[in-house]
């Protein structure tokens, strides 16, 4: 290893807290900063994560840490999925070999790891908010803190950003925000913010002539520098006439910038001139996503956001093998329907090509919508849609739909108009932990009157209940499909009920016994068929059926209820207010006694893990839910016949 090499390699493992930052001269954060993104690409090419934010934060975080001094001073970053190089420079860098998996480091920032730490929630568009709460605190209770938010340019596109700088700029107090502008959500960000700041950022004439000057200048000692200081306030000049700080200046925020962000002395200037300010004060940091790795750096889709798993250093492409994916069925789907029926559009909340809107807005880019990280916006907008003659397909993952209830609740069910959302990782998904949980849904929006929400068991019920979904003109659909590789198809033996195609419950597996009706929602079908086969070589008879539409109950399930002896439900959302409870409540509301007993997801802030590790945690696999049954069946042989066993009897 070569002396630089040595110690670069002594360098970054020489940093155990942000103090040890603050005495390094330029050329060691330079070989630092070096040394961190080796550290990024080889960890992250092992474990999967958000590579490509975290290239692009390296000379900003450093700076944060030099400028700041946290925990005293407190630097929160917005969504959290470009906090590595936080973690890193916090004392856990040897935590990386285990990152986003059970045990070990989260992908975000968390308050159990390090006392450097504060935002949990992955959800985009809230640090802002916390940002002028703790402002608020540290003002009324004389504290000199420093806060500090690092925003990107996507969630900048938020409303709840626009709510928190309209309340920052109003109460005045000392704040800095951090607009980490590499121009990305996922792909380029949408609207006239973005082109507001891509003005700024995306003028090369003068930035490159600037730069000319100030080499060239530089080189003339008695002319040079008088002269790049006129002519760099041509330049303020310039950028004050295209320059957003209108309108954050406008609303009372100062603004610093456009900076450099990968100018390590730039960005710490900027920092030490923000923190002095005494006021709000936005500091705008270019930046590029995936800076200093070229496979992220020329990666059209999304700068390496974030790959899921593995994947090769030299290539950047995942090493796990491609599989047909519950996004990529309801993607083709979409556009088969679309190419059927003009009326369909689609939405997608800066997560087009995750949610398989791509596909569609490749086809038909007029029929396709960014609306940036903007859900509430998404769909009060796909109201509009529908109240236009269209029917819009509006896809977010299914823990982005929680805030937008209201508009689901009152801006469309309300007015009974035909908009299907499509919940992509609904359930357990594992790697970004319990913010990123799809568990919420079917219990939240099953309340809303009208809506009908289904959870399709494999590719062919996707392609079936999206079809219903959209065939429904009279109020909100939803389906809910799990993260990953779509299952075997799993067809069902027999239907019960349903009208003009739509609605009816599957029947799985039967047996000539009715001892159990295990009601098996979405994705669990095949887990509830295995567990069915446990239970049968157990001599107990289970029926498996798959309502399909879950929310509202299907009226053919009270029906099924009451040939058997116990019902069992399964479910990949919480039990609280979920399918089994309210199945629970249409039995009684039946007057059908027969015990039901709902399996799913308890009430509770799950860490993260992988899907099946987590499922397996909660009791949720087929060995499992065969023991469970076992034992309530068993219970009700000791209470219906306590002398003659279940098996005995004929
Ligand atoms: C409410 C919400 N919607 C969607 C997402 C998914 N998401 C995660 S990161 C990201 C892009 C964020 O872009 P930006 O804020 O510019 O940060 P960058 O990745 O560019 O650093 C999105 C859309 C989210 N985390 N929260
Ligand atoms: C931070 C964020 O919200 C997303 O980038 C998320 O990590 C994507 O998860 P998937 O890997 O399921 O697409
Ligand atoms: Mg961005």
């Amino acid at each position: 290893m070569s002396t630089e090499e040595t110690e670069a390699a002594t360098l970054l493992s020489s940093i155990r807290s942000p103090g040890d930052l603050r005495d390094l001269s330029t050329e060691q954060l330079e070989v630092l900063a070096a040394e961190i993104r080796d550290f990024l690409v080889a960890k992250v090419s092992r474990t999967g994560g958000h590579l490509g934010p975290n290239l692009g934060v390296v000379e900003l975080t450093l700076a944060l840490h030099r400028v700041f001094d946290s925990p005293k001073d407190r630097i929160l970053f917005d969504t959290g999925h470009q906090a590595y190089v936080h973690k890193i420079v916090s004392g856990r860098q040897d935590g990386f070999d285990l990152l986003r998996q059970r045990g070990g480091l989260t992908g975000y920032p968390s308050q159990a790891e390090s006392e450097h730490d504060i935002i949990e929630n992955s959800h985009a568009s809230t640090a802002l908010s916390y940002a002028d709460g703790l402002a608020k605190a540290f003002a009324l209770r004389g504290e000199p803190r420093h806060v500090v938010a690092v925003v990107g340019d996507g969630a900048l596109t938020g409303g709840m950003c626009w709510e928190a700088l309209n309340n920052i700029a109003g109460a005045k107090n000392p704040l800095v925000i951090v607009v980490n502008d590499n121009g990305r959500s996922y792909s380029p960000t949408i609207g006239g913010l973005a082109d507001h700041l891509s003005n700024l950022r995306l003028n090369p004439s003068y930035e490159k002539v600037l730069d000319l000057v100030k080499d060239s200048l530089g080189r003339t000692p008695l002319v040079g520098p008088p002269l790049y200081e006129v002519l760099h306030a041509v330049k303020k000049g310039i950028k004050d006439a295209v320059a957003p700080q209108a309108m954050f200046e406008d609303l009372g925020i100062k603004y610093v910038g456009p900076v450099d962000g990968h100018d390590q002395v730039a960005v710490e200037s900027a920092l030490r001139k923000a923190k002095s300010f005494g006021g709000p004060v936005i500091v705008h940091a270019v930046t590029r996503k995936g800076f200093g790795y070229r496979p992220a750096e020329e990666d059209e889709a999304d700068c390496l956001h974030g790959p899921g798993s593995a994947f090769d250093i030299e290539t950047g492409k995942l090493l796990a093998p491609a599989a047909v994916k519950w996004t990529g069925v309801f993607a083709d789907e979409l556009v088969a329907i679309a190419d059927e029926r003009a009326d369909i559009v689609g939405i997608t909340a800066a997560m087009a090509e995750p949610t398989g809107i791509a596909k569609l807005m490749k086809k038909y880019p007029e029929r396709a919508y960014d609306v940036g990280i903007a859900e509430q916006h998404a769909a009060t907008s796909a109201a509009g849609l529908a109240i236009g003659g269209l029917h819009p397909v509006v896809a977010v993952y299914a823990t982005f739909l929680n805030r937008a209830f209201d508009q689901v609740l009152l801006d469309v069910a309300m007015h009974k108009l035909p908009v299907t959302f499509v919940l992509d990782r609904a359930g357990i998904t594992g790697p970004d932990g319990p913010s990123h949980y799809g568990i919420w849904d079917m219990a939240v929006f099953g309340v809303v009157p009208g809506l009908r929400l289904a959870a399709p068991r494999d590719a062919q019920t996707v392609r079936e209940e999206l079809r219903e979904a959209v065939s429904i003109e009279d109020g909100p659909t939803i389906v809910r499909f799990p993260t990953g590789a779509v299952p075997a198809d799993l067809p069902a033996v027999r239907r019960v009920g349903g009208v003009d195609g739509f609605g009816g419950v599957d029947v799985l597996s039967e047996h000539e016994r009715k001892d159990v009706l295990l009601v098996s929602v979405g994705a669990f079908a095949h887990l509830a068929v295995d567990a069915a086969a446990r239970l049968a070589e157990q001599g107990y008879g289970v029926t498996v059926v798959d309502p399909r539409w879950v929310r509202p109950v299907p009226v053919e399930l009270v029906g099924l209820a009451r040939e058997h002896r116990l019902v069992v439900t399964i479910e990949d959302g919480v039990r609280t207010g979920g399918v089994g409870d309210a199945i629970a409540k249409s039995l009684r509301d039946a007057d059908v006694w027969v015990p039901l007993r709902d399996l799913g997801v308890p009430q509770a802030w799950h860490p993260h893990g992988t899907r099946a590790e987590i499922l397996s945690e909660l009791g949720l696999t087929a060995q499992d839910v065969s023991r469970q049954v076992t034992e309530w069946v068993s219970r009700l042989d000791e209470t219906e016949q306590p002398t003659v066993p279940a098996r005995a009897r004929t």
